[in-house]
């Protein structure tokens, strides 16, 4: 959307200002939307303080935050989701657009608790979003056109990359991208363990791991090539890599990749049912 100055200039709001919510207001800021069309509703009020402090955004309400805003950002934790949704429910009006940022929650579970035609887009964002490195995937809810969806997708589109997928896959998607930097950072934390234990200094270690991560994750980008290959150019025949991958093989690393992704779509499933 474009700021015009009118009366009518369309107004974005952000309710649930932690972590995932500052990206957002931090991506849309940098991505020059005025900081006085934004609006954020938290409930921490030290939080909500840092946030006026940092940007400059006005903090107001859940309800004056639903009220005034053409869309607005659920940002909160799932267990919080039906609460905020009572809460602000009775201001809400057909044609204003929510976008869920909520793991597990589905459109079909805010279709429920908000008036008919309002509509409602489903994400799933990652925090690399900080660095504008950010992966969302958007799927539509049932009142949803493409406008809704293009404006749900240029709110995320300031801190990354997105794409569309149909709703049935966002458990998924919540698994492998939402949760992914996780264990990558698991990974890094694991190899530069692995360093020390090795006799390398930390700092040593912490720069040969980190710079190996962007160095890898730039080849696959720009080289396109599939992982297998670039993993086989590594391995020379008999040499360190093979018998690096033999370890990471005979501890089932791969089979432990797949049930921890399963765990995490599973868990997107549950968080639903409020649990
Ligand atoms: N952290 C991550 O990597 C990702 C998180 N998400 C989703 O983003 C959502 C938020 O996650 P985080 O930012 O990590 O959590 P967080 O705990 O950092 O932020 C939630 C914020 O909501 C506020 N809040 C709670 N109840 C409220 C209410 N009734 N009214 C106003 N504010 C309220 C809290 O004070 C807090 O500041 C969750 O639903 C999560 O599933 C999605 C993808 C990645
Ligand atoms: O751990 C979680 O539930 C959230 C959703 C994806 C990443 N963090």
């Amino acid at each position: 959307m474009t700021a015009g100055g009118s009366a009518t200039t369309p107004r974005t709001a952000i309710i649930g200002a932690g972590v995932m919510g500052e990206m957002l207001l931090s991506g849309l800021v940098r991505a020059g939307r005025r900081v006085d069309l934004l609006l954020v509703g938290e409930k921490r009020p030290e939080r909500a303080h840092e946030l006026e402090e940092r940007y400059g955004v006005a903090v107001v309400s859940n309800l004056e935050a639903a009220e005034q805003a053409d869309t607005v950002a659920l940002v909160v934790k799932p267990q919080d989701m039906a609460a905020v949704l009572a809460e602000i429910s009775p201001v809400l009006r057909p044609g204003q657009l929510l976008v869920s940022l909520a793991a597990g929650i589905t459109t079909a579970f805010i279709e429920d608790r908000v008036p008919e035609g309002v509509a409602v887009v489903r994400v799933m964002p990652n925090t690399p979003a900080l660095v504008d490195e950010g992966m969302a995937a958007i799927s539509p809810g049932s009142h949803c056109d493409e406008e809704h969806l293009a404006e749900a997708e240029a709110l995320l589109a300031s801190t990354g990359r997105v794409v569309r997928v149909p709703e049935k896959q966002q458990d998924a998607v919540t698994a492998i991208s939402g949760s992914g930097p996780a264990y990558i950072f698991f990974v890094v934390e694991s190899m530069i363990e692995a360093g020390v234990h090795l006799g390398l200094p930390r700092a040593t270690a912490s720069e040969l791991v980190i710079q190996t991560l962007v160095g890898s994750a730039k080849m696959l980008r720009e080289t396109g090539t599939h992982p297998v290959v670039l993993r086989e150019q590594v391995t020379s025949p008999g040499g360190t890599t093979a018998s690096a991958l033999r370890e990471l093989e005979v501890h089932k690393v791969r089979a432990a990749f797949l049930a921890a992704m399963e765990a995490a779509r599973d868990r997107s499933r549950e968080l639903a049912e409020g649990s």
